[in-house]
């Protein structure tokens, strides 16, 4: 059975106690109705992969639900990936699985992709929209955890914490003050001004930092923080620099050569969004002049599947370089990696999931319109969902409603985010036979990408 199309399966609801002890999304609407969980197949037929170790809170969730869940600790190199994510229909990743095309093509049962990060740049979300693969992220939920690293870490590189602690672990007693500062008082450049860089501009402003901030976004600034027009005039500027924007084309090697030399004589860089944003072997070059005094990395251009002794030039070729240099700190992706974080990053993407699968509802996709109806509830027993995903062409809801015609229209909701839209339509009074023919139909429209019908 498919569970992303098929309707034919026969009617399965849970028992309303055992929806009240299990579900996470069980909630009363403002009538007080009890919602309906929407089900054409069974909850032990749903298959999920999660892989990257995540939250057991997100896990319990899904678990819950009667889902088939595999968890594994790392992710997956492509060919193995490829094997596994054939038959799932759910796909639970963080930062280091890459979700190209290629992959994606082998998923045939996929219907939706958890991210449980902030970062959805390593899932091909163009080609996954246009196969109706709807994909979640956790918006914000580790932006605290991001903003306080780096504050540790401004605060370490001024006064050259990871040198001194290394040196003790050796054995060598080295009190210096030369080259060491208190962080009152000093500039502090935001690249990036979104939910991580505005936060951190809150907690650096409490230090007593003067704060600036570089984005291609007009933004208001939090605090007494200022937006500079230009990334050269943030360089000149700041005292310490931190990159927190996303991996794009634009911002591919956005510190490179230039931008070093740019920045003040003994300033200090930090890079905690991704590693394609900091060109590694010239901050190395940077570093060894002295011209940067001090830099924190914790993202790389390679980064490995899993934990282990991997941070060597088979990695990345500059990696003993970067090993060998001072003042130089070194984090393996930890940046959201804290109990808080990776909670509730757990249960936010978990419950989208959920309530994608069981009722269709794309509130806080990245990939796909956003569409929710209000839940069916367990005063209306003979509903059905209509969910139809489709290319967005001129035409194709005149014949979704011709199909659609013969029956009760409850209510209905349709949007489109480039080349692909999603309609969402509840019908009353079908019976189950009527079911499979509305599928029948709607499948066999041309425009047609994925139709789920949920009852
Ligand atoms: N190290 C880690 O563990 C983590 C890393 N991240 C990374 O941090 C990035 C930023 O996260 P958020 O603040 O939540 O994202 P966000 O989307 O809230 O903010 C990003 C900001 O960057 C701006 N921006 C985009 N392109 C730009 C450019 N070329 N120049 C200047 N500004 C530009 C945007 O306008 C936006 O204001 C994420 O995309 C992710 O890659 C996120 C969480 C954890
Ligand atoms: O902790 C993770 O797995 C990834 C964190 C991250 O980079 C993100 O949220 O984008």
């Amino acid at each position: 059975m498919s569970m992303s199309t098929s309707p034919n399966d026969a009617f399965h609801h849970r028992s309303l106690s055992s929806v009240e002890g299990s579900s996470p999304t069980l909630r009363r609407t403002t009538t007080g109705a009890v919602p309906k969980q929407l089900k054409p197949f069974r909850e032990q037929d749903v298959k999920i992969l999660l892989l990257e170790n995540v939250n057991q809170a997100g896990r319990d969730i899904l678990h819950g639900q009667g889902y088939q869940v595999e968890a594994l600790k790392s992710s997956l190199p492509e060919d193995q990936l490829i094997e596994k994510i054939k038959d799932v229909h759910v796909i639970g990743i963080r930062s280091k699985t890459k979700l190209t095309s290629r992959v994606l093509a082998a998923a045939k049962n996929l219907i939706v992709i958890g991210c449980f990060c902030i970062g959805t740049n390593q899932v091909d979300l163009q080609y996954a929209a246009s196969h109706g693969i709807c994909v979640f992220n956790s918006p914000f939920s580790n932006s605290r955890s991001v903003a306080e690293l780096v504050i540790g870490e401004i605060i370490s590189l001024a006064r050259q914490l990871g040198d001194r602690s290394n040196e003790m672990h050796q054995g060598i007693w080295n009190k210096v003050s030369t080259k060491c500062w208190e962080v009152r008082g000093k500039t502090l450049g935001i690249i990036g001004y979104g939910h991580i860089g505005s936060q951190l501009s809150v907690l650096a402003e409490s230090m007593g930092m003067d704060v600036i901030y570089y984005d291609v976004v007009n933004l208001m600034g939090m605090g007494n923080a200022r937006q500079v027009p230009t990334l050269d005039q943030l360089l000149a500027t700041a005292d310490f620099v931190t990159c927190h924007v996303p991996e794009l084309p634009e911002t591919m090697d956005l510190i490179s050569t230039h931008q070093l030399e740019t920045m003040k004589q003994g300033s200090y860089l930090i890079n905690a969004s991704r590693g394609s944003v900091v060109d590694i072997p010239a901050l190395i070059g940077a570093m060894r002049t002295g011209k940067i005094a001090g830099a924190a990395l914790d993202v790389y251009p390679a980064e490995p599947a899993g934990n282990g002794d991997y941070f060597n030039n088979n990695l990345n070729s500059w990696a003993e370089d970067l090993r060998g240099l001072k003042n130089l700190i070194l984090t393996p992706h930890i940046g959201g990696s804290t109990e808080e974080a990776q909670s509730a990053i757990g249960v936010e993407v978990a419950e989208a999931l959920v309530r994608y699968v069981n009722e269709g509802v794309t509130v806080g996709a990245v990939n796909m319109p956003e569409v929710a109806l209000r839940s069916l509830t367990m005063d209306e027993p003979n509903h059905a969902r209509v969910i139809f995903i489709h290319q967005n062409v001129p035409g194709v809801l005149r014949r979704v409603n011709e199909i659609l015609g013969d029956h009760n229209v409850d209510k209905q909701m349709s949007d489109s985010r480039r080349d692909v839209a999603y309609l969402m339509a509840d019908i009353s009074n079908v019976r189950e036979v009527e079911v499979a023919q509305l599928y029948r139909e709607l499948e066999s429209l041309k425009e047609r990408i994925i139709t789920r019908i949920l009852y």
